[in-house]
């Protein structure tokens, strides 16, 4: 036993030797074959069990490589969420590329796996948090007024995702604060009235001014809020190169000078709006006055003269006595002639006098009058230009700039207006909502003007076909609401199946490839119990279904 045991030490060290052979050994053993198959047989073990280490080893390796690799993963995953994990995980990347012990590496893979832990339950709590925020703030961008329709529908999506899964929300949350952020600074400008006032909460809102701008979705809502805004003809060509100066790609600080640029360029407008309402007043209270006293003047002018022509004629009625008393005096014919002759001089002087005070102040009551009658002109002049300019801004405030189509806020007045109408005459009126199909290809493929005229066009070709039969309005982006009154069903489809084929076949080229534009439409005929919103979603409801059922196509809802 003592010689297996002296065996298997020497069978050891020849093996951590390989320089050795096994041949020497086996030659000073030769006498004896028991030890011989013992040695054999543990030599057959030993090899093996180098084998296996070897394995081990490799194996060893590989795992050690794959965890290295993880830390590193996770520590790119983790940079900069929690400092104090990433110096942790640092750390755990020096011990094991140092080989450190393994108690070492335990104790701060425990420590690791802990902070993990309660990052988790950390960021769970924030999501929740963002996803109450985000209701709000959804909530509250819902009820802006001019809300392009695609922002819209996007906001009412995520809302939807929002309240059944949080992953979606951590999925929207950058689509978000863009939009959030881009509204916030469009807010601030006044230009879209926030009905609900609710604060859009500023934890969600990146600070714009420090990242750079890498999404081209805020320049292109920019550039639309910007088509969408009517301003005084000064002004038009100072925000059409606001307009033209965006481009892709551009630093957020650009970007934020182009936003303050448009809100320079409106407080600007509006001002000059309240200067030229408050010269007008200025000037019509002077042209009052002026009538005022030209009145007031003619009123003394015609007392006095009233008085000059009572003394006057008291002066005739005197004389005509004194002329019929020195006749009854009078001692002789000659005397008579005399004293007559004498007054009736005095008479026609009399009388002169007060045809030449006639003429006068028939003249000077002319003159004042015809001077009256110029201010009144002037003033009328005035208020006709005033008029016509408010008129004008009036009828541009109601039309969309880029299509020439009515705007949403004329739609939302004029649906109002028709459903208390129809609903009171009992009279049918419907209500189509229609959206372009895939769009966005259009400006992605061949850029935002390609984009803008494709709208114009089809704008155009609403116009020629639904004009005379009904009220279209551009409610926003590349959505159109069309209101038809006194229309049943069947011609209603049947001239929204029409318009659609001729959208079809509009010949669009865009860099010499032919394209194709189609729309999709919700139709449905208002209530008696319907309200503007009611209504609205129904149409939009048979929208989404036109959409889904493979677009191109009109869904009529009842
Ligand atoms: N050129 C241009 N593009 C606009 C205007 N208003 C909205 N858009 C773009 O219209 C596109 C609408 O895209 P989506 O909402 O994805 O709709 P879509 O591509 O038509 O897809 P579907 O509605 O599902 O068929 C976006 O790219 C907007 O930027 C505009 O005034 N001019």
């Amino acid at each position: 036993m003592s010689l297996s045991v002296t065996a298997i030490k020497i069978s050891l060290l020849l093996a951590s030797n390989k320089n050795s052979t096994y041949k020497d050994f086996d030659f000073c053993m030769s006498n004896s074959s028991t030890i011989d198959r013992e040695l054999i047989a543990l030599k057959r073990k030993l090899e093996s069990a180098i084998d296996s280490k070897t394995i081990t080893d490799d194996q060893l390796k590989h795992q050690h490589q794959l965890f290295t690799d993880f830390i590193i993963k996770l520590s790119q995953t983790c940079k900069g969420i929690d400092i104090s994990l990433d110096n942790k995980l640092a750390k755990l990347r020096t011990l094991f590329n140092k080989s450190a012990d393994i108690e070492q590496i335990e104790v701060l893979t425990n420590d690791i796996s802990h902070s993990l832990q309660n990052f988790s339950l950390k960021n769970d709590n924030d999501i929740r948090q963002l996803q109450h925020e985000f209701l709000t703030a959804g909530g509250a961008l819902q009820k802006i007024n001019g809300l392009p329709s695609d922002l819209r529908r996007k906001l009412r999506t995520l809302l939807k995702d929002n309240q059944e899964s949080k992953d979606a929300l951590t999925q929207y949350v950058p689509l978000l604060t863009q939009l959030l952020s881009f509204y916030q600074a469009t807010l601030k400008k006044g230009n879209i009235t926030d009905q609900a006032n609710v604060p859009i909460s500023t934890s969600i809102i990146p600070a714009t001014n420090t990242q750079p701008v890498t999404d081209l979705r805020v320049i292109r809502r920019f550039s639309e809020f910007l088509d969408k805004i009517n301003v005084s003809q000064k002004y038009q060509t100072k925000l059409r190169k606001i307009r033209a100066e965006l481009k892709e790609n551009m630093p957020n600080e650009q970007l934020l000078d182009s936003f303050l640029a448009a809100f320079d360029l409106l407080s600007h407008d509006l001002l000059q709006q309240r200067n030229s309402a408050k010269v007008f007043l200025s000037t019509l209270s002077e042209a009052l006055t002026t009538v005022q006293t030209a009145v007031g003047k003619t009123l003394h002018v015609h007392q006095k003269h009233k008085q000059q022509h009572q003394q006057l004629n008291q002066q005739l009625q005197g004389q005509l006595r004194e002329l019929s008393s020195g006749l009854e005096q009078a001692n002789s014919l000659v005397d008579i002639k005399v004293d007559i002759n004498s007054k009736l001089k005095a008479i026609a002087a009399t009388i002169e006098q007060k045809s030449h005070f006639e003429t006068e102040q028939q003249g000077e009551l002319e003159h004042k009058l015809i001077d009256m009658q110029s201010k009144v002109n002037d003033l009328e002049q005035q208020s006709k230009n005033f008029e016509q300019r408010i008129k004008e801004q009036h009828a541009k405030s109601l039309q969309d700039a880029l299509t020439k189509l009515y705007n949403r806020a004329a739609f939302d007045e004029h649906f109002a207006r028709e459903i208390v109408r129809c609903q009171h005459n009992r009279t049918p009126l419907a209500l189509v909502v229609a959206d372009l199909d895939n769009f966005k290809r259009i400006n992605d493929t061949y850029g935002h003007t390609a984009g803008d005229k494709t709208l114009q066009v089809i704008a155009n070709t609403f116009k020629k076909y639904l004009e005379d039969i009904s009220f279209i309005a551009r409610y926003g982006g590349e959505e159109f609401v069309v209101i038809f009154t006194d229309q049943d069903k069947t011609s209603l489809l049947n001239a929204l199946n029409s318009l659609r084929e001729k959208v079809e076949k509009l010949p669009f080229k865009f860099k010499n490839n032919k394209v194709s534009m189609t729309f999709s439409a919700g139709v449905t005929f208002v209530k008696q119990e319907d309200n503007v919103h009611i209504a609205f979603e129904r149409a939009d409801t048979a929208l989404y279904q036109a959409k889904a059922n493979g677009k191109n196509q009109v869904i009529y809802l009842e």
